[in-house]
């Protein structure tokens, strides 16, 4: 498998946002964000640790922490990461997160691995993204109560949109649903205001707190 990354840092966001977490971040992605925060693990060129599932089981091992969050680039492109899943998942104390970018299907890992110990965050990508036409809404049907839709909006044009798409998919009867904003480019009280007024009960809002820890360029946290 292709990791460009790998480090402990508590997770800036998702369901254990502020929890120890340790990060496995693989190389390439099928789409391109145009806000996209880690384009340079999406290069061609981008230097990798060629490891197996065995190898990163056994460094999650060392290091004593109970949460893995696997991310990218997109996590479900590698082939290997059934097994991964499945390795990490066989160790009692282990819970898995997986970050992916709602254009690959999520299916056949969720429907292999029904625990609570997995828990699949997928971005529905909005208009400002660019990606959004390669949204597969098939994996909608597919989330269980330990997952989550995120919504990282960068206009009021994509708050729109999330609560179009909240409602269609009836997503928080269905799973968690976060809005979070594109990293400084609309502030989030915007996002509260447009919350308050559209009485979004369910939705929570979320910034990137690793963001605001540390410098937002800083690698490796
Ligand atoms: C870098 S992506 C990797 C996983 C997967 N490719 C995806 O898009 O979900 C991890 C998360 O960071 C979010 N993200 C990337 N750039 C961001 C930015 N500039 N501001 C806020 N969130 C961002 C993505 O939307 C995604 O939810
Ligand atoms: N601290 C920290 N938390 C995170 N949660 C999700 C991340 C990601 O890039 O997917 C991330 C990240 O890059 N750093
Ligand atoms: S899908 Fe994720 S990794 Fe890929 S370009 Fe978009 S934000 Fe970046
Ligand atoms: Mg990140």
């Amino acid at each position: 498998m292709k990791v460009v990354e790998k480090f402990i840092s508590i997770n800036g966001e998702g369901r254990r946002a502020g929890e120890l977490a340790v990060f496995i971040r693989f190389k390439g992605c099928n789409l391109n964000c145009s806000y996209c925060d880690t384009k340079w693990a999406n290069e061609p060129a981008c230097d990798y640790e060629e490891l197996s599932p065995d190898d990163i089981c056994e460094y999650v091992s060392e290091t004593g922490i109970k949460n893995v969050t696997l991310t990218g680039g997109e996590p479900l492109l590698q082939k290997d990461i059934r097994s991964l899943v499945e390795k990490l998942l066989n160790k009692s104390d282990i819970r898995v997160e997986i970050e992916t970018n709602g254009a690959v299907d999520i299916a056949p890992l969720a429907n292999a691995f029904s625990k609570e110990k997995l828990s699949l965050t997928m971005d529905y990508k909005l208009p400002s993204s660019g990606c959004e036409e390669k949204m597969i809404l098939s994996n909608m049907e597919v989330l269980r109560k330990q997952d989550t839709v995120k919504f990282v909006s960068g206009s009021v044009k994509d708050l729109e949109c999330a609560e179009k798409i909240i409602g269609k998919f009836h997503l928080t009867e269905r799973c968690q649903v976060f809005i979070s904003p594109v990293f400084g480019s609309i502030e989030p009280v915007e996002i509260v205001n447009f919350m308050t007024s559209k009485r979004m009960n369910d939705v929570r809002l979320q910034i990137q707190m690793h963001k605001v820890i540390w410098n937002p360029e800083e690698r490796g946290v």
